[in-house]
């Protein structure tokens, strides 16, 4: 054939394909195009959401399904809206209202599957030393209750989250906080988009309520949560938060002496050792100290990483105050003995009276510590920590009434059941679930009961029942001999009266704010105040 042929034949070929070539190339760009769109919408787009509605809510009770939810499916980066929230009232039961907010965060096309995590339906905010951790032991025996929790391959329980009282001044970055809620990533999910979310799960830091900023901030975030609030006595909460700064004085003192014992051995380990040695150079003394951890992660690492080391080795006294608050349960609130403690005290009420007298009505503006007066603070907070009407009140301006529940340590200690049951049925969870007996609530049997119920965590950490090991009022009248309790005796029984009077100028006001009847401690005032 001739080469003219040729090109004539193949001609002829290519027009009688060129209607499968074009059904090609339009089938290529369509699935390229459908490709390119999944890309698109697992990085930047919301894909479905599925805003509450009373219909949606009717067809959920009618179908049954109290445990299902109704799923967004958000790329982590473009989590900025409030989350997708469903009600769910269970038909089978006294009623309960589950609020769940959900999110399913799309890991990215080149990881594989995604993270289902629900944000706590549960916010107990306080106030600190009134028993929630009680509270939290607990729940922890609640078969639909799931903890928050921290790190990888080790999973530590946190009964405490801080996420809305340390982030002042930051857009709170609600996929950080998702992470510290179980990802049940691989539960089936149907075609409509729901799938079963079998528990709920709870933030109990009880720092929570004695910041406006923090609740704000919560509130943005999670405006559906179910709130609780616990109120104990404020006298004696002053006196348990005392307590327990003093048993954190006298633990750091312990490593402070333990550390100086050993300060050569130290500096020649911490000099010579590369830091995988250094574990195995220091004493074991120092090494088992629960404080040995925290030191090394948060102060001798970062000490060899930006080579400061030599210098800090080489300055005692920096060495010493670097050593003595490393690790430290806090940084607030240090108090250097049981005298200091209650100076503290005095001056607190003081500027709070103050603040009164200088026309500032509005004893929630006073009380606006954090912003207003950020030293108050790291003196401790035994007196603005109790004063409960403006955090009552800043409450019920940021929740609705029916999502605070109120609750006092006096019937959670006389009732544990009646008590519980009544947080359950808030927390939209069964509230009929048998309570733990108060007595077997301690530190091992909530361990052993938590690998009980969840193999899969690790130890509970850095919370503890009680601070029976540390009483100021009782070590003043069980050791007569130990100077550092009787020389402050007096002044201790003095402190109480004016605690005492102090805080009975707002109990008729925040009665009448919570309608919940007398105060119990306003009852009880006879036999805790000496001069009531
Ligand atoms: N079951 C029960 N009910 C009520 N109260 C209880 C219960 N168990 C412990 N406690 C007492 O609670 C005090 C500690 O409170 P918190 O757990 O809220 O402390 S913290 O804010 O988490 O540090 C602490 O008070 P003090 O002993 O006076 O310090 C505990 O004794």
């Amino acid at each position: 054939m001739q080469a003219r042929q040729w090109k004539t034949a193949l001609l002829d070929w290519a027009s009688n394909f060129q209607p499968i070539l074009r059904a090609l190339v339009l089938v290529v760009s369509c699935l390229t195009l459908v490709l390119l769109a999944r890309h698109a919408a697992a990085d930047g787009e919301v894909i479905r959401t599925c805003p509450v509605s009373p219909a949606l809510r009717e067809v959920q009770a009618k179908s049954n399904r109290d445990d299902s939810v109704c799923v967004a499916r958000e790329p982590r980066a473009a989590l900025t809206a409030s989350p997708v929230c469903n009600y769910f009232d269970a038909p089978n039961e006294a009623p309960r209202v589950r609020v769940l907010c959900c999110v399913d965060l799309i890991r990215g096309t080149r990881q594989r599957g995604s993270q289902f995590r629900c944000f706590p339906t549960l916010l107990l905010v306080g106030v600190q030393k009134a028993g929630t951790t009680a509270v939290f032991g607990h729940l922890l025996a609640h078969p639909e209750f799931r903890p928050p929790s921290v790190g990888g391959k080790s999973v530590k329980v946190l009964k405490e989250v801080h996420f809305f009282d340390l982030t002042a001044g930051h857009q709170p970055n609600k996929s950080a906080y998702l992470e510290y809620f179980p990802d049940i990533g691989g539960a089936p999910q149907s075609r409509d988009g729901r799938r079963p979310v079998p528990f709920v799960s709870a933030d109990c830091s009880p720092s929570y309520s004695s910041s406006y900023d923090a609740l704000k901030r919560l509130r943005d975030v999670l405006p559906h949560a179910r709130v609780v609030l616990l109120l104990r006595d404020p006298v004696q909460r002053a006196w348990s938060e005392l307590n327990m700064r003093l048993r954190q004085l006298e633990s750091q003192l312990e490593w402070r002496g333990l550390l100086s014992q050993h300060a050569a051995a130290l500096a020649m380990c911490l000099d010579t050792s590369d830091p995988v040695q250094i574990g195995a150079c220091v004493p074991s003394e120092v090494r088992s100290n629960p404080r040995w951890q925290n030191f090394l992660r948060k102060k001798v690492l970062p000490w060899i990483m930006n080579g400061s080391l030599s210098e800090i080795l080489s300055d005692q006294q920096e060495l010493q105050t670097e050593w003595l608050y490393a690790g430290s349960d806090s940084s607030s609130g240090v108090v250097l003995d049981l005298g200091s403690g209650l100076a503290s005290m005095r001056e607190e009420m003081q500027m709070i009276t103050g603040c009164i007298r200088a026309g500032d009505t509005l004893l929630r503006r006073c009380f606006l510590f954090q912003r207003r007066n950020p030293a108050q603070l790291t003196r401790g907070g035994y007196v603005l920590r109790g004063m409960y009407l403006p955090q009552v009140q800043n409450l019920f301006e940021l929740f609705a009434r029916e999502q605070v529940l109120v609750l006092f340590d006096s019937e959670l200690r006389s009732n544990p059941n009646e008590s519980m049951s009544r947080i359950y049925a808030h927390a939209g969870m069964h509230p009929g679930h048998a309570y733990v007996d108060p007595a077997a609530l301690s530190q091992q049997s909530l361990q052993r009961r938590l690998h009980a119920v969840l193999p899969e965590f690790g130890p509970i950490s850095g919370w503890q029942l009680d601070s029976e090991t540390y009483d100021v009022r009782n070590k003043t009248a069980r050791d007569p001999k130990d100077n550092r309790f009787t020389a402050f005796a007096r002044e201790r029984r003095e402190v109480e009266d004016e605690l005492c009077a102090f805080y009975s100028a707002f109990d008729a006001e925040l009665e009448q704010l919570l309608q919940l009847g007398p105060l119990p401690w306003r009852l009880d005032r006879p036999r805790t105040c000496s001069k009531s």
